[in-house]
């Protein structure tokens, strides 16, 4: 069994250098770290979760109310069984909700990236998911400062790339499954995240795993106290292929635990929408193969397509 070894984050704050070369050497590895003592107050974390359970409880014509097609579901709620992984005809065993970032009054950026709706039957839903969005969001920079002096750029080298990103946090539910599911189905099929980096605090239920490159399907949750971390396509595309933007999958659950729902919250860190996709030399000279540029929102408009949150 190919276990990751979990990297203190406390090691950031004595030893840079030592702290980047773990996590990148994880990364490169696996595409995926586990980064322990992180600095997101547990008090932040368990508020966001119950939010999500109330949320998910809320009748469907409710949720429904928030859901948005025409964005692409990119903010508020996606009903059960909207997204499908890439290339695959059978959609996922969830619903979620998305919570985007919040953009001051004339921000150039309102031109792409829509407010997240406010749930009026939830008092305390918005801010609840707002204080952890905000906190996974300083996490992630901090995160990308140690990929930064991986890759041999400065430490800052990502920051006004991501200042202003389209990153968003997904509450995810998946319902528990005593009735038969459609055949074929999974709660999430084998599919690569599309930003920068994601970032996944601990779920209750087992489920998810990463493909390692002999093949093998590791298994990964965060330990308490930990987060997951791993490489998506738009990091990949920017090293070059250096950090592998790893398949991962949620498998559906045993039949012991078929009763009980799973929740689950990743961050999935973007670009800001105008930054270029664009391969990093270093990585290049290392042996990489580059892809040719593109904005980071067209290239996100590409694959929402495939994984049918936009109707081409
Ligand atoms: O449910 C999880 O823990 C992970 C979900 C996931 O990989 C995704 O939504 O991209
Ligand atoms: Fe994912």
């Amino acid at each position: 069994m190919i276990k990751i070894e979990p990297i203190s984050f406390n090691l950031w704050k004595e030893d840079k250098e030592a702290f980047a070369k773990k996590f990148g050497d994880s990364f490169r590895e696996t595409g995926f770290a586990v980064i322990s003592d992180h600095t997101i107050p547990e008090a932040v974390i368990d508020k966001a979760d119950d939010a999500a359970k109330d949320f998910f409880a809320l009748p469907e014509d409710v949720k429904r109310q928030y859901a948005d097609p025409e964005d692409g579901h990119q903010r508020g709620h996606s009903p059960f069984m909207t997204e499908n992984a890439k290339g695959k005809s059978q959609a996922d065993l969830k619903e979620f909700w998305h919570t985007g970032r919040a953009l001051p009054e004339g921000s150039p950026y309102r031109k792409t990236m829509k407010d997240t709706p406010s749930v009026r039957e939830l008092d305390t839903f918005d801010e609840d998911t707002r204080a952890l969005y905000e906190e996974l969001d300083k996490f992630g920079a901090d995160l990308l400062r140690a990929v930064a002096l991986y890759l041999d750029l400065k430490e800052d080298w990502f920051e006004d790339k991501i200042n202003v990103g389209n990153s968003i946090l997904r509450l995810l539910h998946y319902p528990p499954q005593t009735e038969p599911q459609p055949e074929g189905s999974v709660r999430a099929g084998a599919h690569e995240d599309i930003n920068l980096i994601t970032l996944l605090l601990g779920a209750e239920e087992a489920g998810l795993q990463a493909k390692h490159r002999s093949g093998e399907w590791m298994d990964i949750n965060a330990p308490e106290g930990a987060v997951v971390v791993n490489v998506g396509d738009m990091l990949q595309r920017m090293t070059a292929g250096l950090l592998p933007s790893t398949t991962h999958r949620v498998l559906n659950p045993s039949p012991e635990r078929a009763k009980f729902p799973r929740y689950s919250k990743p961050f999935f860190l973007h670009l800001n929408n105008d930054a270029m996709i664009t391969p990093i030399e270093g990585c290049v000279e290392k042996g990489g193969n580059p892809e040719p540029a593109i904005t980071a929102g067209d290239y996100l408009t590409e694959r929402l397509i495939e994984i049918g949150l936009i109707k081409a």
